[in-house]
């Protein structure tokens, strides 16, 4: 049987860094991981990192991995960076803060251009060198959660566009917030990052909570006859950089 032994816990430990929140939570970062990324047929060296916030952490490494048998982990979510090459230590990186959509990543979903736009993501990085792609697992639905999403969903078969299905059931258009997400970024890498995004909110929120974005590219995904009138609701109703798209 596998034990874990004093040096194996030294190693877990020295993967294990700890910040506070603003509001003063805690949230550890564990990593790297090799994490080997298949990208149209060609494999890629990334290293995978996973970030971990929860009421009940302690203050400590050490007695944050005595206690992980006992936390509900698998019901919480965990957000990810992945970050390649040289990424804590070059002058640029190209970043994309990638906020989950079980259906469109996981399910390949044409009813938004999420899935295609990952794809684009990790494919800009690679080429270009140096970057990371943040995977932020609490903000489903621009942040109402997977079963508010399909609810919406419905709605947008009535008639609503994605604004108005949010709005008609009581949520905002847009609940994510990108504090911790800056606060693990700046974990890792304190030099400029050019932000991959068509929403201008991503970089305000971002600039606001201290992360070096010094520049933003466009990334448009897919566009089809299933996501059309979604994207151009995200063009007027959220002011999305999608001019030359839809
Ligand atoms: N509420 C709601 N959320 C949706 C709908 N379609 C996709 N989403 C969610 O919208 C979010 C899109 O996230 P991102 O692609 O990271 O961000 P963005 O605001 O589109 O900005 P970009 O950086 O330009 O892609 C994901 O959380 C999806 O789950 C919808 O019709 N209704």
């Amino acid at each position: 049987m596998h034990i874990l032994t004093p040096e194996l816990k030294k190693m877990l430990l020295s993967k294990l860094k700890k910040s506070v929140n603003p509001d003063g939570e805690r949230i550890f970062l564990f990593g790297p991981v090799q994490m080997p990324i298949q990208i149209d047929g060609e494999t890629f060296p990334f290293q995978w990192y996973t970030w971990l916030k929860h009421p009940d952490l302690p203050a400590d490494s050490e007695s944050l991995l005595n206690m992980l048998d006992r936390l509900p982990l698998a019901e919480l979510q965990q957000s990810s960076v992945l970050t390649y090459g040289d990424y804590s230590d070059s002058e640029l990186a190209k970043v994309r803060i990638h906020s989950i959509c079980h259906t469109g990543d996981i399910f390949g979903s044409q009813r938004c251009d999420c899935g295609s736009q990952l794809h684009i993501a990790f494919q800009q990085i690679v080429e270009f060198g140096v970057g990371a792609i943040v995977y932020v697992a609490n903000h489903e639905g621009r942040g109402i959660g997977l079963f508010n999403k399909s609810l919406t969903y419905a709605l947008q078969e009535h008639g609503f566009d994605t604004a108005e299905a949010n709005l008609s059931l009581g949520h905002n258009l847009d609940d994510r917030s990108y504090q911790d997400v800056a606060i693990v970024l700046n974990m890792l890498r304190s030099n400029p990052i050019l932000l991959l995004s068509n929403n201008p909110l991503k970089r305000q929120s971002l600039g606001r909570h201290g992360v070096p974005v010094i520049g933003v590219e466009n990334l448009h995904g897919v566009v089809s006859d299933f996501n059309r009138s979604y994207l151009q609701s995200k063009k007027h109703r959220f002011n999305h950089t999608l001019e030359s798209l839809v």
